[in-house]
């Protein structure tokens, strides 16, 4: 049922909030600011490979030049053309002319194939880039911590840089052409200002409100696109719960495919009417730039071929002019529309750079000077210390003064009702988070002066929640040790204790079994078999430390009896946490901590928490009555 409580608290919570669209959006400075980013993408580029990067570089310079050439060619042509058509016929040699078409020709080609070549270079190296990317994006989100995933802010961010991996290959090659049209302009620009500087003015007056534009509506949409990312979060949340196999079952029967489709459709047609308003005037807009863009264009055409009139230039010199004039006219659209694209694909790279820029806090305490080692073997425990700790979007501290030992060898087993505090306490212990008052002593000394990647390795937790990774059977075992997931003997020996061989026995292709659903040819498990080979990881773990965390709840009564007896004898000398809501399995425990509201309530073993006939006996006898 979380699902349904997280859809209810983010349709609340989107309800609550009242959108104020000017607040977020984004100013012409930050594009231009944005653009800062672009080295940082470049070098990002360079190293994904120099080799393309260099070859693009330099295949765009050559590929720049080439329509002045041409053009030029061409105006050699025909002035050649109108010289011979001045002389005698028979003094007419077509060979000079023949040569130079067929020099028009071969740049025609070498054209041809530059531009093709620049293209596959450009999807090469963004394919490389994408995948690099990706994989930096995977590596720093593990290292992040926990709590930074459950804040809203962050995932919007994390999916802001998640999503515009394609649009960053676009970026590249955007960016690339761009330097490129700006060589070919200011070669092209050169001969129109050594003929009339006044008709590049011209140009700019015909280009510059189109651009303005342009730009202009770029930041409309990315403001737009930006302002929506939460409810983005929630249309793909709200298109996924409406149609998987993991909701299928309670969609089905508490029949709230209405419920959810309503939503979808209420989301998205607001934003679709948002958009629309702004692709309407944005095509109304362009539809006068453009007519802006072509007056000026034809102005100057007048003016050229006046001036060919006059003979003050030759009819060559007038296609050249012409030529170079509306060829500089596209690409000075083009380089003004990029700018805006690339200034949007700048401001997404913030993104991107932003969730880089994110810091763990829970790490080595001083980077590459030693720490504390981790003590093997553990000798004192862990020693909770008034230790207080409270989520970051939770209303109250969810543990609060806390102080009790966990010694070392000992089995604890953690009591509390719903919602008391025990996972938090796990969690803590294993340093997913760090206490927010007091500290966590470990053989006398901070937890947070040892290294939490050495603590996490000696530490073995199962969750309740654990996951249910879509692999074959013997691999989600392995996962409690991946670096052994070719140690078949270890990964059996693992599930014979977790009793997970049964399971797995049972499976057409074994330990090779693909498990769950999401995969071709999957086998689904029941609720219990699945916490069967779940445990098994704790086994595979070489820990000193073991926690389970309420990992038997779906075991039937003799499993859970088989599970602890083995788990009892497996541990010896080990330190374990065990969290059950069973006192059956509790009472096996050498000491039992009883919490409540995150605070203390009692500390001791079975029988001394009976005859004391506080909290826990209170709640021993409930749950026994319930068995009479
Ligand atoms: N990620 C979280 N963000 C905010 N609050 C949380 C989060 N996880 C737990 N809490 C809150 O902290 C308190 C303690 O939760 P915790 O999961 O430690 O309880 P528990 O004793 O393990 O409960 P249960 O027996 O139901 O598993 C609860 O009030 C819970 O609502």
């Amino acid at each position: 049922m979380s699902w349904i409580s997280s859809l209810i608290t983010a349709i609340q919570t989107r309800r609550r909030k009242r959108r104020q669209p000017d607040a977020t959006q984004v100013s012409v400075r930050e594009r231009v600011n944005a653009l800062r980013h672009l080295p940082a993408f470049l070098r990002l580029v360079w190293a994904t490979s120099p080799a393309l990067t260099l070859g693009n570089a330099a295949l765009r310079l050559l590929r720049a030049g080439l329509p002045l050439a041409t053009l030029y060619v061409a105006k050699l042509i025909l002035d050649a053309v109108v010289d011979l058509t001045q002389l005698p016929p028979e003094q007419r040699q077509l060979g000079p002319v023949l040569g130079l078409v067929a020099l028009e020709f071969g740049l025609a080609i070498l054209a041809d194939a530059l531009g093709r070549t620049v293209a596959l270079l450009d999807s090469l190296l963004g394919d490389l880039f994408a995948n690099r990317t990706s994989v930096q994006l995977m590596q720093h989100a593990a290292e992040l911590d926990l709590d930074q995933f459950e804040d809203s802010a962050f995932y919007d961010k994390l999916e802001r840089a998640r999503r515009q991996t394609l649009s960053r290959t676009v970026l590249l090659s955007q960016v690339l052409s761009q330097a490129q049209d700006v060589i070919t302009m200011v070669l092209l620009a050169v001969g129109l200002v050594a003929f009339n500087p006044w008709l590049l003015l011209l140009l700019l007056l015909a280009v510059v409100p189109a651009f303005l534009g342009e730009s202009h509506f770029n930041e409309r949409s990315y403001s737009l696109v930006h302002s929506w990312t939460p409810e983005r979060r929630e249309l793909d949340y709200l298109r996924q719960t409406g149609a998987s196999d993991e909701t299928a079952k309670e969609v089905k029967i508490f029949g709230l495919s209405d419920f959810l489709i309503e939503r979808f459709r209420e989301l998205s047609e607001n934003f679709y009417r948002q958009n629309k308003v702004l692709a309407l005037r944005r095509a109304g807009w362009g539809t006068l730039f453009a007519a802006v863009g072509a007056a000026g264009y034809y102005g100057a055409y007048v003016f050229i071929i006046t001036q060919a009139m006059h003979r003050h230039i030759s009819v060559g010199q007038l296609t050249f002019l012409a030529g170079s004039f509306a060829r500089m006219r596209s690409l000075l659209e083009g380089i003004l529309s990029r700018f805006s694209s690339v200034a949007d694909g700048a401001l997404y790279l913030q993104d991107f750079f932003d969730f880089f820029a994110l810091r763990p806090r829970i790490i080595r305490p001083v980077e590459g000077v030693p720490v504390r080692p981790f003590p093997r073997p553990i000798r004192l425990g862990f020693e909770f210390e008034n230790v207080g700790f409270q989520y970051k979007n939770g209303t109250k501290w969810a543990i609060r003064n806390l102080s009790f030992t966990l010694r070392a060898g000992e089995k604890l087993a953690l009591v509390g009702e719903n919602g008391a505090g025990k996972t938090t306490l796990v969690k803590l212990l294993a340093r997913l988070y760090d206490p927010a008052e007091g500290r966590i002593l470990l053989d006398g000394h901070d937890l947070r002066e040892y290294d939490p990647a050495e603590l996490r390795q000696e530490i073995g937790v199962i969750f309740q929640d654990f996951v249910r990774f879509q692999l074959p059977a013997g691999q989600n075992l392995a996962v409690g040790r991946i670096s052994e997931r070719n140690n078949q003997a270890r990964i059996e020996d693992a599930a014979h204790q977790s009793l997970a061989d049964a399971v797995i026995a049972k499976l057409p292709l074994g330990y090779e079994q693909m498990i769950g659903r999401r995969f071709n040819g999957g086998v689904d498990l029941s609720g219990g078999e699945w916490q069967k080979i779940a445990l098994g990881r704790a086994y595979m773990r070489d820990a000193q430390l073991l926690i389970l965390d309420e990992p038997t709840a779906a075991l039937d009564a003799r499993a859970e009896y088989e599970v602890f007896q083995r788990f009892n004898e497996l541990t010896q000398g080990k330190t374990a946490v065990l969290i059950s809501h069973r006192f059956s399995t509790v009472r096996m425990a050498d000491r039992i901590l009883v919490i409540e509201n995150g605070q203390f309530v009692e500390i001791g073993s079975h029988e001394e928490l009976l005859s004391k006939g506080g909290r826990y006996a209170e709640l021993f006898q409930l749950q026994a009555a319930g068995y009479q």
